[in-house]
């Protein structure tokens, strides 16, 4: 059966009534047509919308309003659908934008926006200080095409880099580089410790291209919960022993990751084992895990460089390293990310697949983020396409200031798992409920392998279903005046997963520039780590103050209202009994006997005191 890229091999003619096998789009895509039934006055063009969001009362209404209409004539349809109709052959990806219902206007009323976004692109890629709030270049782009780098030095960097993570890899499944003590006389698993995009990229790209049977199995520690990271090591079991933990972190001191290191090191020495001659860091160079790792001796560094984010970091060692670990080609993952990034790189609008999705998001939410991005691939490899869209996308474009520091709270929700497991979930609100999203599917056209296919019933394969029910809910949404964006690979190979990667990372890049923000900072999230420290600084003198009362003879008891004076926060009271409260459902401190139940009258003091001792 031809494949895709065959059936687009030369240009349909739209006059046909059947067509037999159509063909490439209209090569002369200049000739954008004008729709039926959307043409509205240009004054109320959502462009309007972008400045704020108080001035967009009147144009909101009219964009609307433009929005509801649908094109119901099938041959318009099918003509919008061939002319947009975006294709890239060498990785047969294919993006459908004709159930987003942009305007001719809109389109012309984007170009002036689009031709500074291509430019700020253009510089970035030659090195440019494009993140300027922490005065950085933005380098991924360069991972995979270290001829880009802006310095020979970096070309060097990124080649060597590359070329370590390769024969270290090969090293470990060889098992030429083996666990000191082992029963199975080599690595059999990976255990990844790292949080954010130290984690995101390797879940999403072992989810997508992890073989059946990999020579390493991958599990993750990306939080800080004891539970998690026991039951993690509790299924490693025995198999501890033959377990390369990989720590990942650009900082190299980000808390979650350095307590999961530090609870991986204590079962370590729980089962005798020596942490250092299984231990991977990947980090930047003289971090903190970088220097802790090079003086505990482990087995292997990596590095990172502070011209690639956390969230675009997928492309160097955070990504590649596990990828290879297990047996991912991951030179085909850069080969697929670099052909897009080239097609990525043309300033006309039409042939560039990034600009259309930055487009589509700026229509379909207003240049505000009016709508939630919601992500639905039908393939279950795909699960965590969404997960690790969420980080990219709203880490990089939700920010409360725009590059001329007004005050934008700028951004796109992103939510999603995959179909048609969602159609029983939660697609009955997006058929008929709140009209507060718009969809992007992603269809895999390849179902199983060559000969592995069988009708389960006569005509019909289990592909057909899903294949049915991903066009069926796109028609459904479709009919009720909910746009969508499709996204079609043929299958999903390391090629294909670099290339959407790479999509998504130009757009989130482009869009940014639509709407004049950095994506490539997030202050916000420093905002929540200083928070979070403060709480734990506030249990230090909680349990300071608890501490003193209890080595008083008999135990002086305390209340909240005496332990947040006695802390010099009584604004605190609050987090104080939360703080409590969770120490005393893990047996840390003990509520006195008798309290009346109510916060004010809790009487509490540590844990290692007994309840005789109090009443003594
Ligand atoms: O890789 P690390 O330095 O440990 O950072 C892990 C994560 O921390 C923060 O949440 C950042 O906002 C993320 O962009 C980053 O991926």
């Amino acid at each position: 059966m031809a494949s895709l890229s065959t059936l687009y091999s030369s240009s349909p003619s739209l006059k046909q009534s059947t067509v037999k096998a159509f063909t490439s789009p209209p090569t002369t895509r200049g000739d954008s047509f004008s729709f039926p039934h959307t043409s509205k006055p240009t004054t109320h063009l959502p462009l309007t919308l972008s400045a704020s969001r108080s001035d967009t009362s009147h144009s909101d209404a009219a964009s609307a309003a433009a929005k509801k209409e649908l094109i119901k004539d099938p041959d318009a349809l099918w003509k919008r659908y061939l002319d947009w109709l975006y294709q890239q052959k060498d990785i047969g990806l294919y993006l459908d934008v004709s159930r987003v219902g942009f305007t001719d206007e809109f389109v012309v009323d984007m170009e002036e926006r689009f031709k500074s976004a291509f430019k700020a692109m253009e510089e970035l890629e030659k090195g440019s200080i494009a993140n300027p709030d922490e005065g950085r270049m933005v380098g991924h782009y360069w991972l995979r095409n270290s001829g880009l780098a802006p310095r020979p030095g970096l070309k060097t960097l990124i080649e060597n880099t590359l070329d370590s993570i390769c024969s270290f890899a090969d090293d470990i499944v060889s098992g030429k580089i083996k666990p000191p003590s082992s029963p199975a006389g080599r690595f059999t698993q990976i255990l990844s410790v790292g949080i954010g995009g130290s984690a995101l990229g390797p879940q999403f790209v072992a989810e997508a291209l992890a073989p059946d049977n990999p020579p390493l199995k991958i599990r993750f520690i990306d939080n800080t919960d004891p539970a998690g990271i026991d039951h993690q090591i509790a299924q490693l079991g025995p198999e501890l022993a033959s377990t390369l933990v990989i720590v990942i972190s650009k900082s190299g001191g980000t808390p979650e990751t350095r307590n999961g290191l530090l609870e991986v090191q204590k079962a370590f020495r729980d089962a005798g084992l020596n942490f250092a001659k299984q231990g991977v860091a990947i980090t930047q160079e003289n971090s903190l895990l970088d220097n802790t790792a090079r003086i505990e001796g482990w087995l292997a560094r990596f590095p990172m460089y502070d011209w690639v984010g956390g969230r675009t970091s997928v492309m160097s060692a955070v990504g590649l390293l596990p990828a290879a670990l297990q047996g991912i080609d991951i030179r085909e993952m850069l080969a697929g990310a670099a052909i897009m990034d080239e097609a990525t790189r043309t300033n006309s609008l039409k042939n560039n697949p990034a600009a259309l999705l930055a487009m589509c998001w700026y229509w379909a939410s207003d240049g505000v983020g009016s709508k939630d991005m919601v992500i639905l691939p039908y393939k279950d490899s795909l699960l965590l396409f969404s997960r690790y869209l969420q980080q990219l996308v709203m880490e990089s474009l939700g920010k409360e200031f725009d590059l001329d520091g007004n005050t934008v709270n700028q951004g796109l929700t992103v939510y999603g798992n995959k179909g048609s497991t969602d159609q029983h979930a939660y697609i009955q609100q997006l058929r008929e409920g709140v009209h507060n999203f718009f969809a992007t599917f992603i269809e895999v056209l390849r179902d199983r392998p060559p000969g592995h296919d069988w009708d389960l019933e006569p005509g019909v394969t289990c592909g057909d279903y899903l294949f049915g029910m991903l066009q069926g809910t796109r028609s459904a949404l479709y009919a009720n005046g909910r746009e969508s964006i499709s996204v079609t690979i043929e299958e999903v190979t390391p090629r294909s997963v670099g290339a959407l990667i790479a999509l998504y990372e130009r757009a989130v890049g482009l869009y940014a520039s639509l709407v004049n923000i950095n994506a490539y900072h997030q202050p916000g999230v420093e905002a929540g780590k200083k928070a979070a420290a403060e709480v734990l600084a506030l249990q230090k003198r909680v349990l300071s103050v608890l501490n003193e009362a209890s080595c008083k003879d008999p135990v002086e008891p305390l209340t909240l209202d005496e332990i947040a004076d006695r802390c010099h926060a009584p604004e605190e009271i609050e987090m104080i009994y939360k703080i409590i409260a969770h120490m005393s459902a893990n047996d840390r401190v003990l509520i006195a006997e008798g309290s009346c139940g109510s916060p004010r009258s809790v009487k509490v003091f540590l844990g290692e005191c007994n309840v005789d001792d109090m009443y003594a």
